[in-house]
């Protein structure tokens, strides 16, 4: 195998499209686009790796194409997903041996200190996020398999990686540092990192040009509720506070993570309940958060749940909810000045009873939402608050995708197309 080096990063004039990779800690979520004008010409998901019946879903979706395509079977890991959605892409003509293909884009969640651009991948780098499993023990795994996976099948094409942690890189160091030692911290980098940067980043921009204004003139909250949920205080484009910290278990109450947490705890179950570290590990991030709290971690259950009367799922409810805007209040208070608060991933996007509880009451700080705007279903960007209201309530889709597909281009063809 060869392996890309810089000088690969040259890409011909007909290379125009990217191929995106999501690895998430047991799914693959894909995108092809085509660079000279964004469009996708396909999509999909590889769902339940590892989990005896995996399933994927492929959409072709260029003019013409076939249908939607859904297969049921036992995909063992993410090297095996990997190669599902080769073949998917391969039956619509869209083989990753296509010369069109002029690189590949990989969400890379931990990027710790050194990462906070996109990196063309040289062995290296790729040794460098192996290095990093220990602080995003879900996720850089699945991405490495996804590089070394994607590198096998293309060793001649540039892959890159665009990290979830870089947007987040202009945190200033009061909000960055943790109150321990220092000279501890230092040692073994220890300090809070954030993710979701690239989403983060896309849905801010996006917000402003939604209030039509340039992302230096706003200040936004960012709320990206999916299975993972991370806040952000983002002023005048430039992040400044993120609810997640050394890795993504830190901060608002998640799918199956606990988010914040007195860490004595952790002390106090391996002391008292005799757990070891990856016991505590395994609950804190796993067997914690929505599903720790009612046996549920899909927001759509849950509120089922609850209109059959559920307590147990109500109790969850709320709790999200009150970390929830207790994050909305300590950026308000971080920012000053908020001109927009916005809701995005699979829960901000969709589940309009999360949103109008999370700014429920909190009209003093000119928050409120619209019921009827609220209830609308839409994939466009959109306000869902009152009209003159003081502050912007937006819901805005996340495109995590179009963002490193941009970013990767921009990369390995700085000329464009
Ligand atoms: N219609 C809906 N109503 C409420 N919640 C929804 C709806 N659709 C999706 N969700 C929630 O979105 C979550 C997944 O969000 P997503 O952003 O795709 O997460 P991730 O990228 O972390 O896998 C699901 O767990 C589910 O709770
Ligand atoms: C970083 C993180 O939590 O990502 P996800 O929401 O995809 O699990
Ligand atoms: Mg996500």
């Amino acid at each position: 195998m060869t392996t890309p080096t810089e000088s690969t990063t040259a890409v011909t004039a007909n290379a125009t499209r990217v191929l995106v990779l999501n690895s998430g800690s047991s799914s693959v979520k894909y995108q092809l686009l085509d660079m000279r004008d964004n469009s996708r010409l396909a999509a999909g998901l590889v769902e339940r790796i590892g989990e005896g019946t995996s399933r994927v879903v492929h959409s072709p979706l260029t003019a013409g194409g076939a249908g939607k395509r859904e297969r049921i079977g036992a995909i063992a890991d993410h090297s095996a997903a990997l190669k599902a959605v080769a073949e998917e892409l391969a039956l619509d003509g869209l083989g990753l041996d296509s010369p069109q293909l002029a690189a590949i884009g990989h969400r890379v969640v931990h990027g710790g200190l050194r990462f906070t651009e996109p990196t063309v991948i040289t062995d290296e780098v790729l040794a460098e996020v192996e290095r990093l499993i220990p602080v995003a023990p879900l996720h850089n795994p699945a991405n490495v398999t996804g590089i070394r996976t994607a590198r096998a099948l293309r060793p001649d094409l540039p892959q890159v990686a665009v990290f979830d942690t870089a947007f987040h890189a202009t945190m200033p160091e009061s909000a960055a540092r943790y109150a321990i030692d220092v000279a501890t911290a230092d040692a073994h980098r220890i300090r809070r990192y954030g993710f979701h940067g690239t989403s983060h980043a896309y849905v801010s921009r996006r917000t402003a040009a939604l209030l039509g204004k340039d992302p230096s003139e706003v200040n936004v909250i960012v709320l990206h509720l999916g299975n993972g949920a991370s806040a952000s205080a983002v002023a005048g484009g430039r992040c400044v506070e993120t609810s997640m910290g050394l890795t993504p278990l830190e901060g608002l109450v998640m799918g199956t993570r606990s988010g914040d947490i007195d860490p004595a705890v952790t002390f106090h179950l391996k002391r008292v309940a005799g757990m070891s570290a990856d016991e505590i590990d395994e609950l804190l991030n796993k067997k914690s958060g929505l599903m720790g709290l009612c046996g549920d971690n899909d927001m759509r259950e849950i509120r089922r749940r609850i209109d059959e009367g559920d307590e147990r799922a109500r109790l969850a409810f709320d709790i999200y909810i009150h970390r929830l805007k207790k994050y909305i209040g300590a950026y308000y208070a971080v920012l000053g000045r908020v001109d927009a608060i916005v809701f995005t991933a699979g829960v901000g996007e969709n589940a309009a009873p999360v949103r109008e509880a999370a700014v429920a009451g909190l009209e003093e700080l000119g928050l409120a939402v619209d019921a009827d705007l609220n209830a609308v279903r839409s994939g466009e960007p959109r306000l869902i608050s009152p009209d003159h209201a003081r502050v912007a309530v937006a819901v805005v889709p996340t495109d995590e995708e179009l963002e490193i597909a941009q970013q990767t281009f921009a990369l390995v063809a700085p000329e464009g197309v």
